[in-house]
């Protein structure tokens, strides 16, 4: 194998039959107990429902409660959304050296194809997966720099992230509407600067030893994830227990990030969760991140503050927190904090 294919897991882990000490996680972190049940399951909200005011409150009571939700006729084309599916197995199926250079025209650094985290040097166990990331639009500049291969890459991905996007503001506009604030509160910079991050996890020969991504909470506003409909791998931490993200057909998942647990000044929960791997299919799943520019400021929204509840957190840019969030990891909570 050349020194590539020795890099990224998805192409030598067919050839390993055990688990590389370097992916070993620690007791404590190993994917053990999960929860089922349905009287924990995530809640699924029907965006084609009627009930306009209806919607808006599950939403919230979702996401203060979980974290997390799943949505359904949410307008977005099922043709859309396997064209993407497909789109982006392909990418992964290429050899390394072309996903490589096909990440290599960002001048940012921004699209770019790594395996296990971004952090791939600091990271103390590694994640089982390959990832694939880049920038979308409202900055159409970034097009230039995404992928040319697989060939309509760029137009599939394009209609993708620009339904994304406005889906996202569908749902961060009935959040505001339960939490009080302008219709328009994430209509401008804080959601100036979407990015897609497309996670490829391969079968492990031991998944009770390793993770495909370890417990974090997004540093996002909000995510729209696109779950491969078959493979279970994702988990939420609810009350101190795992719950498993039940893969539904045509749903994405929605979770709130760390940037809007902090505008709404605790009140929706950025919650914990981590993907786990299996020994039979590989799973892809396609994260829709929304950002802010590194300018924005982030700290709660005067809505949220009264006098019975003061700013829990600290004011800071984008770029700062961004900072933070590399360097501190699962730690970041005390540097937010008052
Ligand atoms: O693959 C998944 O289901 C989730 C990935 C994830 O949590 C992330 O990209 O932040
Ligand atoms: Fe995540």
């Amino acid at each position: 194998m050349d020194t590539l294919d020795n890099m990224f897991v998805s192409n030598w882990s067919n050839v390993h039959f055990s688990v590389p000490p370097s992916y070993v996680q620690p007791i404590e972190n190993r994917p053990g107990k999960v929860i089922s049940s349905s009287s924990k399951a995530i809640p699924v909200i029907d965006f084609g429902a009627h009930d306009h005011d209806d919607i808006a409150k599950q939403i919230l009571k979702a996401s203060e409660e979980f974290g997390f939700f799943q949505v359904i006729n949410h307008g977005v084309s099922k043709d859309l959304m396997d064209e993407a599916v497909n789109i982006f197995k392909e990418f992964h199926a290429m050899p390394p050296k072309e996903k490589v250079n096909e990440c290599s025209r960002d001048p940012n650094g921004r699209c770019k194809f790594y395996t296990s985290s971004e952090n791939y040097k600091k990271d103390a166990v590694q994640n089982w997966k390959d990832t694939l990331t880049h920038s979308c639009p409202p900055s159409e500049q970034v097009i230039e720099y995404w992928p040319q291969k697989p060939p309509k890459y760029r137009e599939i991905v394009r209609k993708y992230t620009q339904e994304l996007g406005t889906l996202g503001f569908k749902i961060l506009e009935l959040l505001c509407e339960g939490l009080g604030l302008n219709q328009e509160y994430f209509c401008g910079e804080l959601t100036e600067n979407p990015a897609l991050i497309v996670h490829h996890y391969p079968p492990c020969p031991n998944p009770s030893l390793t993770l495909g991504v370890v417990k974090h909470r997004d540093p996002s506003i909000i995510t729209i994830l696109l779950q491969d409909e078959k493979v279970h791998g994702l988990q939420v931490f609810k009350d101190g227990e795992w719950i498993v993200v039940e893969p539904i057909p045509n749903a994405f998942v929605v979770n709130i990030g760390l940037l809007l647990q902090i505008i709404s000044n605790g009140r929706l929960i950025g919650a914990e969760h981590r993907v786990v791997t299996n020994s039979s299919t590989s799973r892809t799943s396609v994260a829709y991140f929304i950002y802010p520019s590194c300018e924005s400021i982030i700290e709660p929204s005067n809505n949220m503050v009264n006098e019975n509840d003061a700013p829990r957190y600290k004011s800071m840019t984008f770029g700062e927190f961004r900072r933070n969030f590399f360097n501190k990891g699962a730690n970041i909570e005390a540097e937010l904090l008052y």
